[in-house]
């Protein structure tokens, strides 16, 4: 049998205060029926995905967008079709959205998504809408005052909302230390704290996350933590990507998109090829390498969630 490739368009819908998404539950009755989503349908065959989504958040909630950004594509294998799930960001629109097919509509706070019953496809579209579109890989900092200071910046006037803790000149004593002050910073403002190291630091500091190095990625056959942590990981190739997706990781790096001084051995990736790896990758995926937040743009445009950076947002 070959199977029916559909191509559906879909909106996560963001409050202005940027803390709830509005989802709707599709009727009993079709495809994924009682199921909740985020809305949207099928392209027509003339249709960019835009275009298609302006029609759909007509049809189905009666609101005209305004302003929306990619958020991430899902290719999905379903037992019937092949599914690519095309999802924007709608930052801004007009009207007052209500169920136009007699559909339960809801605003969701982003950390009750997860509650909700979503179609298979789904994981990874939830995992996209809560994670913002930078993150942060602090520096190696020798000076513990001078560390505070560059975080506390961060997170205070660029507004970081993810941070991961990489300190690889520490020993373990020194690094839980600094995780436990740098946890305290990130809490107060609301910010996401992954620890680059071994799973087991999390029993040591109760942080939001563990970001694997590509070699441990390469070497765990599960996942090494409960699913009400963040698992970030590391990659440069397509072999590690599918591992992070066999192992579940919630979201990666790819890395180096431009050389960088740190490793000017190493051939960048650059934007082409990036697109064709993150667009079969599954999960939000971070461009790491010379990124600047001028570029996040441009990530956003060929499918990244976003960039990460250590230099850009350590001054
Ligand atoms: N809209 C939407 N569809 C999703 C999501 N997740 C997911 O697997 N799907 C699947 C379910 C359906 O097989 C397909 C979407 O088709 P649809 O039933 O919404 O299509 P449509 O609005 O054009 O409706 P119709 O005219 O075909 O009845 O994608 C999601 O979050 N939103
Ligand atoms: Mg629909």
């Amino acid at each position: 049998m070959v199977k029916r490739r559909v191509h559906v368009a879909a909106a996560a819908i963001v409050s202005a205060d940027q803390k709830k998404v509005l989802i709707a539950r599709r009727p009993s009755n079709v495809d994924q029926g009682g199921l909740w989503e985020f809305p949207g349908g099928k392209l027509a065959p003339y249709e960019t995905g835009l275009e298609g989504l302006k029609r759909e958040l007509h049809e189905e909630l009666g609101v005209e967008i305004i302003r929306a950004q990619p958020l991430i594509r899902i290719h999905h294998e379903y037992p019937d079709k092949h599914i690519l799930l095309d999802v924007w960001q709608v930052h801004e629109f007009a009207g007052e959205p209500f169920g136009r097919e007699g559909q339960a509509v809801r605003w969701v706070p982003m950390e009750e998504l997860v509650k909700y019953p979503f179609p298979a496809a789904n994981l990874p579209i939830l995992r996209a809408v809560m994670l913002p579109t930078e993150y942060l890989i602090t520096s190696e900092e020798a000076d513990e005052a001078r560390f505070d200071a560059f975080l506390e910046r961060a997170l205070k006037e660029d507004n970081i909302r993810l941070v991961q803790l990489r300190a690889k000149a520490l020993d373990e004593a020194a690094y839980i230390e600094r995780a436990e002050r740098a946890l305290r910073m990130c809490r107060e403002h609301g910010a996401s704290l992954l620890l680059n190291g071994e799973p087991g630091l999390l029993e040591k500091v109760d942080a939001d996350g563990i970001h694997l190095t590509s070699e441990r990625l390469m070497q765990l056959d599960r996942r090494p933590i409960s699913e009400q942590k963040w698992l970030s990981a590391s990659t440069h190739d397509q072999i590690q990507l599918s591992k992070a997706a066999v192992l579940g990781c919630d979201f990666v790096t790819l890395s180096p998109l431009r050389t960088t001084p740190s490793h000017p051995e190493v051939a960048p990736i650059g934007w082409h090829d990036f697109q064709q790896l993150v667009e079969r990758a599954g999960m939000p995926v971070f461009a790491l390498g010379g990124m600047t937040r001028f570029d996040a743009n441009h990530a956003r445009a060929v499918g990244a969630q976003g960039i990460a950076s250590i230099r850009d947002f350590w001054k």
